[in-house]
């Protein structure tokens, strides 16, 4: 049978630990059964070239400006949408990328506090297709880090967990700001509330996604 065609462009986001990969894989899962031609990427590192930056970005070992790392994302979201996504889209694809330029507001300007018109500029220059839709996870900060601290131990990466402490607390109150914020400033951009268990979150994202897509 072929694919059906639905060339769409979706987003999941929210902080660290709030379940995006989960719900992203679980989406992919759903589609596809029902015959899409799904492509799951994330940001960053969706490319060749973006991985290797995303190898720069999540390393502890280089202590970067916070300028650098707001151009290495841009970058990284460049190629991306040059090379994954308009391809993706053009021959059909519905794609589902886990992460987008929502966490660059929420990260470099919200909680690094960069110049948000900075930001501004250079989304000009490195997003060509906007996303049709952006589902941001929310939930409380603390709930989110001890999910990502259980994954990092499970994965036994518990020499990972440096990037939570050397950030704090205040740094990810933030980043949940900067979400809330981008969801009230951006267009087609829902906010669903995370602190539930894996299956009603996918429930609800389901019937959001189902109703866009037309399903
Ligand atoms: N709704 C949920 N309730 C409880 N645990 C969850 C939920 N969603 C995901 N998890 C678990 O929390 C950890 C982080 O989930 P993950 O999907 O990797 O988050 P993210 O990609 O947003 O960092 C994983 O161990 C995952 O199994
Ligand atoms: C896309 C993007 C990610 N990030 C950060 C957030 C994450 O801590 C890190 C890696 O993203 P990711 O692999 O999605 O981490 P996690 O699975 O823990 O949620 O990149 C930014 O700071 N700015 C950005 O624009």
């Amino acid at each position: 049978m072929q694919p059906i065609k639905k060339s769409f462009f979706l987003v999941i986001d929210g902080i660290d630990g709030c379940g995006k990969t989960t719900q992203c894989k679980l989406l992919k899962e759903y589609l596809n059964n029902i015959g899409l031609n799904i492509l799951l990427t994330k940001e960053p590192g969706g490319t060749k070239t973006g991985t290797i930056l995303r190898n720069i970005l999540i390393s502890t070992d280089y202590d970067i400006e916070p300028n650098t790392e707001l151009l290495l994302y841009s970058a990284d979201r460049l190629e991306h949408q040059k090379k994954i996504i308009i391809p993706g889209l053009n021959s059909g694809k519905t794609i589902i990328c886990d992460r987008f330029i929502s966490s660059t507001y929420a990260y470099q300007i919200f909680a690094r506090g960069l110049e948000k018109s900075f930001l501004q500029y250079l989304e000009q220059h490195t997003v060509f297709k906007w996303p049709d839709l952006t589902i941001i996870i929310d939930l409380p900060v603390e709930i989110a880090l001890e999910r990502a601290l259980k994954r990092l131990k499970d994965q036994n990466c518990e020499n990972s967990e440096g990037k939570f402490e050397k950030n704090g607390i205040d740094f990810y109150k933030k980043v949940r700001e900067g979400f809330l914020w981008y969801s009230k400033n951006y267009k087609n951009v829902k906010v669903i509330n995370g602190d539930r268990d894996i299956d009603s979150l996918f429930k609800e994202i389901k019937s959001i996604v189902n109703e866009k897509l037309c399903l």
